[in-house]
């Protein structure tokens, strides 16, 4: 549907953005996200062709962008950060003026405008002054503008800033119904909507794309390994040994009042030679309660008969249920149990914070 394809813009010698790739399949819903000045506005502009590149080609639907930019531009609907409307019309007039400018046949002008109207909920408010629109009906009219002439592609810069929390609900949720008939690229600050609404991210970085990944594969493309946090009622030493026993189990950080502790991997070893020890312990126990033996030690202030920890796991195994089954044969229960994960904040902070780049070629 959309390829982007090493697109560079140089303003005034100033590099706007570098050596920009990457394409989009129909029905796609990708999150573009950078700070700020990283070049998201500059990107959408040169795909909407409103600003032409210093190198490289955009292709919207097979169409190129400089060769063809009228025909390749009737494929794209575009909400610009703040909606380009005319305060003086109404809403109705406004959507006409729309469609005429878009090309949209005479014939099909009333059916179209009267089902973006209803698509956006602006049903009743036709007659009604621009002006007197609140910001969220301004963005669902900016979005209906975006839609009047049904273009394949959405591109939408920041569609949800400046909104109270009710609207952004209600933007999203009109975004997510749009991506059911259109592919839709969106720029947002905001990190949960992409989560909420995307099935693919883009970051980019002073200028350049840094990471195109689908938010589930974001923590292993970022080397993220497996970790589950564990409460766990039993005495800690135990408690640590038999997870050593799981062979799938990497390593072991106690995370109670006696700070952050690691067990290595020789302890991994030993463990697994006492294994057959503790196994042995288990069946002599039959269903003994360990957290309720003179051993348990407390953590923090003395009273707790819990230990908290962080698993993590070789070679992103889930070991959730072994630990599970581990910890019930050996009689100490869980507590608590969550996997630990980079949010999408981390991961666009880890890509976005680095040292300014000198650039050789610039
Ligand atoms: N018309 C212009 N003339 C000169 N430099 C510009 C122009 N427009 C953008 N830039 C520069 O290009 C870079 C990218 O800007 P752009 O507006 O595309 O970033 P952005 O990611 O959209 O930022 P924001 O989130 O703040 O809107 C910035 O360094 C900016 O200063």
């Amino acid at each position: 549907m959309l390829e982007v394809k090493q697109v560079s813009k140089l303003y005034e010698n100033q590099r706007g953005v570098h050596n920009i790739d990457f394409s989009m399949q129909r029905g796609e819903i990708v999150g573009f996200l950078g700070p700020n000045g990283a070049g998201k506005t500059t990107t959408m502009r040169m795909i909407t062709g409103y600003l032409n590149p210093t190198h490289g080609q955009i292709q919207v639907d097979g169409l190129s962008m400089a060769d063809h930019p009228k025909k390749a531009r009737r494929k794209i609907g575009y909400l610009p950060e703040t909606p380009p409307l005319y305060p003086e019309m109404t809403v109705q007039s406004y959507l006409n003026f729309i469609a005429n400018l878009r090309d949209v046949p005479v014939r099909d002008q009333k059916k179209r405008i009267s089902d973006v109207i209803g698509k956006l909920g602006l049903d009743g408010r036709e007659r009604q002054v621009i002006r007197g629109l609140s910001k969220g009906y301004k963005q669902r009219l900016g979005l209906a503008q975006a839609i009047v002439h049904e273009p394949d592609l959405l591109i939408l810069d920041e569609p949800t800033s400046g909104l109270d929390p009710k609207q952004i609900i209600e933007i999203r949720q009109l975004i997510h119904e749009l991506g059911e008939k259109h592919t839709v690229l969106l720029s947002t600050h905001i990190l949960p909507e992409i989560n909420a609404i995307c099935n693919r991210v883009l970051i980019i970085n002073q200028g350049r794309v840094v990471l195109d990944e689908q938010p589930e594969n974001l923590g292993r493309t970022m080397g993220e390994t497996f970790e589950v946090s564990l409460e766990v009622k039993g005495p800690r030493e135990q408690v640590i040994e038999q997870l050593y026993g799981i062979a799938t189990v990497a390593s072991v950080k106690v995370q109670d009042g006696e700070g952050t502790a690691e067990k290595t991997a020789e302890a991994n070893s030993e463990a697994m030679n006492d294994n057959a020890i503790y196994a042995e312990r288990d069946v002599a126990n039959d269903g003994v309660n360990h957290a309720a033996s003179s051993e348990i030690k407390g953590s923090v202030d003395g009273t707790s008969e819990s230990v908290r920890l962080l698993v993590t796991s070789v070679e992103h195994t889930d070991i959730r249920e072994a630990l599970f089954y581990r910890m019930a044969q050996a009689g100490y229960p869980i507590l608590e149990m969550k996997r630990e994960s980079l949010s999408l904040e981390d991961i666009f902070l880890k890509l976005t914070t680095d040292e300014p780049e000198v650039d050789a070629d610039a």
